[in-house]
This record gives structure tokens, C-alpha cells and sequence, in this order.
């Protein structure tokens, strides 16, 4: 089981809504972590259970940015406004920093989602498993 976050500014939510809607089976399996508004719209849509953050502006990259620096996060799919400044850039950055920092695989367009969806399903990514089975002092 991997874990994958969702993340969509406002002017993409309607697009993260639909390509997690047509993947849905895909994501079933899969422990799913969003930011606040991305995760309700997404459950208003599907039948996935996923665990909400704080809202973009009030924290949620940072806390999906703390499972990250954990290495804790497996993939990331975050559909960014590149035409519209938001009030938290300093947080969307340091996100996306530390996934680089940790290397994990983070799609800012639904163009790459889709790649990274089809790598799950080919169980491309079974080798996150061991890094949560064998990582030092958690559980
Ligand atoms: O702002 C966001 C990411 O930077 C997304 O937050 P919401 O999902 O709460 O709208």
C-alpha cells in the first residue's frame, strides 16, 4: 500500500476531481492524504476515504511537507495554478523542495499524473513497501 497525496489550487480542482474519478480504482488500495478543499471535493465524487489536511493557505503543504521530509509520502500529485500568485507560495515551494530533497516522484500536471498513475498500477513503486516496513523508530 503507497501513499499518495492530492493537492489542486481552486482554478484545477474540477481537473483533479475528474482524473481521480477516472483512476479511481487505481487509487483504491492506496492510503490517500489531501489537502483540506482537494480532499472534500474529491469525496463528494468518489467513494475513496481520504485523510485531510489543513487547507493549502492555513498549512496543509506543510503537513503533507512533514510526511515528505519523513519520507513518509510516496507520491504526489499537485495540480498547480501557474497563472495565479497564492497568498502561501513560500509553503508550495518548500514542498516541492523537499521532495526533491527526499526524491519523490511529484506531478505538477495532469500530463505527468497520468505516467505516475500508470507506474502504480504497474506496481512500479512496490519498493516504497520496504521503506515503510523497515524504517528506523517508526511504526
Ligand atoms: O492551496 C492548496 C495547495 O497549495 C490547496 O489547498 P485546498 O485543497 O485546501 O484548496
Amino acid at each position: 500500500m503507497l501513499k499518495i497525496a492530492f493537492i489542486a489550487h481552486d482554478r484545477k480542482k474540477e481537473e483533479i476531481v475528474n482524473f481521480v474519478t477516472a483512476y479511481e480504482n487505481v487509487f483504491m488500495p492506496h492510503q490517500l492524504y489531501s489537502t483540506g478543499t482537494t480532499g472534500t471535493r474529491i469525496m463528494e465524487q468518489t467513494q475513496l476515504k481520504i485523510h485531510r489536511f489543513m487547507s493549502g493557505p492555513l498549512g496543509g503543504d506543510q503537513q503533507i511537507g512533514a510526511m515528505v521530509a519523513e519520507n513518509e509520502m510516496d507520491l504526489i500529485i499537485f495540480l498547480r495554478d501557474p497563472l495565479m500568485a497564492q497568498p502561501h507560495e513560500p509553503d508550495i515551494i518548500a514542498l516541492l523542495r523537499l521532495c526533491d530533497v527526499q526524491g519523490i516522484p511529484v506531478a505538477t500536471n495532469v500530463a505527468t499524473a497520468e505516467l505516475l498513475v500508470k507506474a502504480v498500477e504497474r506496481g512500479d513503486f512496490a519498493w516504497r513497501e520496504l521503506v515503510h516496513k523497515y524504517k528506523p523508530g517508526l511504526e
